[in-house]
């Protein structure tokens, strides 16, 4: 084909001579395709690293999920702690509330029990908590000789319940613990309904309830005048709101501190102690306790200590979103987001939607409750709970590739719970004549979850999983270290994988 002198130099440069051989044409098309095989993938691998580039700026997501009063937001609070000590410090101060409410409520639990025991009433232990008037078994043991001093402790303890309904208001409907559920399975999540779907708008992440909503209230208490803003965040006019609740804030310290010799002397009576044995009461197990530390909480100038505000109880409504951005180390600059949900049966449809584009989820066993019922129904084992919602989530086709790591959690009290002498077989009947102790028990429920991973999880998945007592923070530092490295490496081999 003849050629004009005013083409292209460079399509001149590189077209074939005129004179080609057939062999000549041969070699020529054969660099001519390597060349470009070549190009090609420089080309992929510029996509690539571009793809990858982008991921690793993407913040990584990592959900936290278990039943309700598993140590989901115990966990979170202590990666705060750990990466994100300004929010933490900044939010410390407005735990208080929370704590004073916790230890009030400890007093009037005993109070009840008191008032219901020396009035006579029936008492059934196996039952909740707030069925104080159902039947009781035949009495077995002669009655507990109550004197003035318990009469006269419940008059003087008397105002700790206008207490806790105040803090109970302000706190807002995360201070309540539900007693009940229409949800009768462990995952609704699996099958969401129509209704289950309504639900869902009512759980997305939300700023208008949950702990984080009902710390702002304190967080408002304390800012000064000027600053204060109204719930609408409309700023404020004038100091006398702000007065008021301080006032009434100031009220509730008083009467805390007011009380505190008479709290210790309920705690530390011997006829109230055998009272809560014999009603099989254990609150030092239970989430939220604080007698113990009643000299420091029930004082004017109290300040909550990290362990404080890690130990206390406010339950999480819907799913809250925490971002943050690592401070110090390797991973400095990074974006983390959390993802805390509410764990009782009918808050877990609303987990679905964060399956999505989730990197990695924390799963919370606690294994000590192995022979506790859930509060939302108290006709399921806990444990059993947790499996049924490890199972799910195992086998969730969504979560096939993602990273679970299992914290089998609450050790502690499951140490406390055996060297009392509770057998594991008397509610697992499975565990059979094994070691009763802490190595053997962990190790059985271990192996447990480890099967359940890997008869039901779509694909393949390696099983991490970590021993824990979350309100341990300087093991748990370490624990979430090897947590936040696993992730990570996880997170750039997708990046470079992709
Ligand atoms: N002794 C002990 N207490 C724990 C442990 N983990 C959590 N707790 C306490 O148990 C209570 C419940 O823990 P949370 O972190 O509020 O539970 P959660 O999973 O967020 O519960 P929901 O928000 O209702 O879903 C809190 O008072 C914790 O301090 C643990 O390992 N040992
Ligand atoms: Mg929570």
């Amino acid at each position: 084909m003849g050629r004009s002198l005013d083409e292209d130099p460079l399509t001149l440069a590189i077209a074939p001579p005129p004179d080609e051989t057939y062999e000549q044409r041969q070699i020529r098309e054969a660099a001519e395709a390597e060349a470009k095989r070549i190009s090609d993938e420089i080309d992929e691998q510029i996509r690539k690293e571009r793809e990858a580039e982008r991921r690793k700026k993407k913040p990584v997501k990592l959900l936290l999920l278990g039943q309700s009063e598993s140590g989901k937001t115990a966990t979170l609070k202590n990666f705060q702690l750990t990466y994100a000590r300004r929010e933490w410090y900044e939010e410390k101060a407005a735990w208080r509330a929370v704590i004073f409410l916790n230890l009030v409520r400890n007093v009037n639990e005993i109070l009840a029990h008191l008032t219901s025991e020396m009035s006579d009433l029936p008492f059934n232990p196996e039952e909740s908590h707030e069925d104080l008037l159902a039947p009781r078994p035949p009495r077995a043991l002669p009655r507990l000789k109550f004197t003035d001093k318990h009469s006269i402790l419940r008059l003087r303890l008397g105002p700790l319940t206008s207490v806790q309904e105040v803090l109970e208001k302000k706190i807002g409907t995360a201070s309540l613990e539900p007693h009940s559920t229409s949800v009768n399975t462990a995952a609704p999540f699996e099958h969401p309904s129509s209704s289950g779907r309504r639900g869902l708008q009512e759980f997305s992440i939300n700023s208008s309830n949950g702990w984080k909503t009902a710390l702002d209230k304190f967080r408002t208490l304390r800012t000064s005048p000027s600053n204060t803003r109204q719930e609408n965040g409309t700023a404020h006019a004038g100091p006398s709101i702000t007065r008021k609740v301080k006032d009434s804030e100031e009220e509730i310290v008083e009467v805390i501190a007011s009380c505190r010799d008479d709290i210790k002397a309920l705690w530390e009576d011997d006829l109230i102690t055998e009272m809560l044995n014999r009603r099989k009461v254990r609150l030092e197990d239970a989430p939220g306790f604080f007698i113990n530390d009643t000299d420091r909480i029930a004082n004017r100038d109290y300040q909550p200590t990290d362990d404080d505000v890690i130990r206390a109880r406010l339950r999480t409504l819907g799913v809250q979103e925490y971002r943050f951005i690592f401070d110090h180390g390797r991973t400095m600059g990074e974006e983390w987001r959390l993802y805390d949900v509410g764990g009782t049966r009918s808050s877990r449809a609303a987990w679905y939607p964060y399956f999505d584009d989730v990197d990695a989820i924390i799963f919370l066993a606690p294994i000590s409750p192995f022979d506790e019922k859930l509060a939302e129904d108290r006709r399921v084992n806990r444990l059993e709970d947790s499996y049924l919602l490890w199972r799910s989530v195992c086998s969730c086709k969504l979560l096939a590739r993602t990273q679970i790591i299992l914290f089998l959690n609450k050790c502690d009290l499951l140490q406390a719970k055996l060297q009392r002498g509770v057998r594991i077989r008397d509610s697992v009947p499975s565990f059979g004549d094994r070691k009763n102790d802490l190595a053997t028990a962990t190790r059985y429920f271990q192996q447990h979850f480890k099967e359940i991973s890997r008869n039901n999880s779509p694909m393949q998945r390696p099983f991490y999983v970590h021993l824990t007592s979350v309100i341990d923070t300087r093991s748990t530092a370490v624990t979430l270290g090897a947590v936040e490295e696993s992730i990570l490496r996880e997170h750039l081999r997708r990046a470079d994988l992709m």
